[in-house]
């Protein structure tokens, strides 16, 4: 693998005496697009705040792009964009508002400058003329689009999604799986998607990384993870197939 752009070193994490995370070690290459998926509880979560330095790992360390995370947190979070479940948004400010929040606080630019930058990201994921709408006046998948543009407007190296799709029928989950493709395609954008939907990780990701009670139990393809000799990943698996066909029929 080319020099790693995040690094997952030995990671525990333990919430009073019980571990979260037990010895966690991933190397994501640049530009990679990596599934955290796993069963409920497994960690998915905790190891996403690792990363992006929310919370202090017990053991180990995470460096992204060079950072050591805990070591300089807002350096290392000057270089990642998170994309919350809830997408996050600031109800009573406009869509403009809530992708100016962050660059107001972290870019030094003008306010001609400023809102050039908003109006960039928008347009990125497809929310031009959206600007002056109100969060309640979006549908799911726009809100998450707007989470995207907020988060992409501060030129991140690295995006963070926690559950990007979740609660999205399957055609806006489609539109939300090609936008992060056309991310990395564009920018060479590096991806951490956590997520329990198997048909939108197959589309997407390079590698699928599957925890299971604070392990690591696999790491992957997607073809291999469909194959994995794991009861909890062949549960998920068949669950997602059982589905698939439903929805053919
Ligand atoms: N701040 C905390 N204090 C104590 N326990 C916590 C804390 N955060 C998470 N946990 C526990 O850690 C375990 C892993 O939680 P986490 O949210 O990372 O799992 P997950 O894989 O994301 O789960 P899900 O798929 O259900 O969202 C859970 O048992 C949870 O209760």
């Amino acid at each position: 693998m080319s020099e790693a752009i995040v690094s997952i070193e030995n990671v525990t994490k333990r919430f009073d005496a019980r571990a979260v995370l037990e010895d966690i070690s991933l190397k994501i290459a640049p530009g990679e697009m990596v599934a955290i998926m796993g069963s409920s509880g497994g960690g998915k979560t905790t190891l996403l705040r690792c990363i992006s330095g929310l919370i202090i790992p017990t053991k180990g360390q995470v460096i992204v792009d060079g950072i050591d995370v805990n070591a300089e947190p807002e350096e290392a979070r000057r270089r990642m964009g998170m994309v919350f479940q809830s997408a996050a948004l600031f109800d009573f400010m406009t869509v403009e508002a809530n992708v100016l929040f962050g660059i107001k606080r972290q870019l030094k630019l003008s306010k001609t400058e400023q809102m050039k930058v908003a109006a960039e990201a928008l347009a990125r994921v497809g929310l031009e003329g959206n600007e002056h709408k109100m969060p309640a006046e979006l549908s799911g998948g726009m809100r998450k689009r707007v989470g995207i543009a907020r988060a992409l407007a501060l030129s991140p190296k690295v995006m963070l999604y926690d559950e990007p799709t979740t609660g999205l029928d399957p055609i806006t989950t489609y539109t939300i799986d090609a936008l992060m493709l056309q991310l990395r395609k564009e920018f060479g954008m590096t991806s951490l998607i956590v997520s329990h939907d198997v048909s939108s990780v197959f589309r997407t990701a390079d590698r699928v990384a599957f925890l299971h009670g604070g392990r690591l139990v696999f790491v992957g393809t997607p073809a291999e993870f469909a194959e994995a000799d794991d009861e909890n990943i062949q549960e998920l698996v068949q669950k997602s197939r059982a589905e698939k066909m439903s929805l053919d029929n």
